[in-house]
């Protein structure tokens, strides 16, 4: 896989999967192996498009799951062929959602894979209608737990706040320490 950290990428095309995919869990690895099946399929590179650090920790102060190179490992180990890591500060998160638009432009990409409730630009204003206005984009269905909710970075976060490290394991889906 090819790295790119801080810097940004131009492709002729690309299938491209989006998010900030801290600890990359269960339903992040979905989103991450459709765009990777895709790209098999299409003979088009695979790019995932993340951020550092993840929006809701520079916003909320969120506890991180996984540092940015234990990221790019797993991504890396789920089999895309480019990682697009934008640095996520004040300058960065004020850009608008047009400007994402033109930024994910430079990658041609054939389709965009996110989840539905995926939103980007300054204030969250961009959703999933408005990317559709520029490129194909491939809605993931929720991943569940075996209990039915839907799971998420910040279900993780909580369980570990809670000493559910067994929990947390299962949703993240990954061998313990890996
Ligand atoms: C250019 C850009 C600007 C953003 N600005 C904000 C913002 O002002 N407030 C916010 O809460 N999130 C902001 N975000 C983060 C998004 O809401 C979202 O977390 C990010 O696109 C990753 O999607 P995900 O959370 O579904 O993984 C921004 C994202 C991008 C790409
Ligand atoms: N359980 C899930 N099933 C399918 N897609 C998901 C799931 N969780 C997140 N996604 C998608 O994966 C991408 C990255 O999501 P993101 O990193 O915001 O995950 P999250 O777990 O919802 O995080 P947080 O709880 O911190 O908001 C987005 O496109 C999002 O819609």
């Amino acid at each position: 896989m090819k790295t790119h950290i801080y810097s940004s990428l131009e492709l002729p095309q690309s299938i491209v999967a989006i998010g900030a995919f801290d600890g990359v869990h269960r339903g992040h690895q979905t989103v991450i192996r459709q765009a990777v099946q895709r790209g098999r399929k299409l003979k088009v590179p695979s790019v995932v498009f993340t951020f550092d650090p993840p929006p809701r920790v520079f916003f909320q102060g969120a506890r991180m799951l996984t540092t940015v190179d234990e990221k790019l490992a797993k991504i890396e180990k789920l089999g895309a062929k480019h990682a697009v890591v934008a640095r996520f500060d004040k300058v960065y998160a004020g850009r608008s959602a047009y400007e994402f638009i033109d930024c994910l432009a430079k990658l041609n990409p054939v389709e965009i894979m996110v989840g539905g409730d995926f939103r980007f630009g300054k204030d969250r204003i961009g959703d999933i209608c408005l990317l559709e206005k520029y490129f194909k984009v491939r809605v993931t269905q929720p991943v569940c737990c075996s209990e039915g909710s839907i799971i998420s970075s910040s279900r993780i976060r909580q369980l570990i706040s809670e000493g559910e490290i067994h929990i947390s394991n299962s949703l993240l889906g990954w061998p313990a320490g890996k």
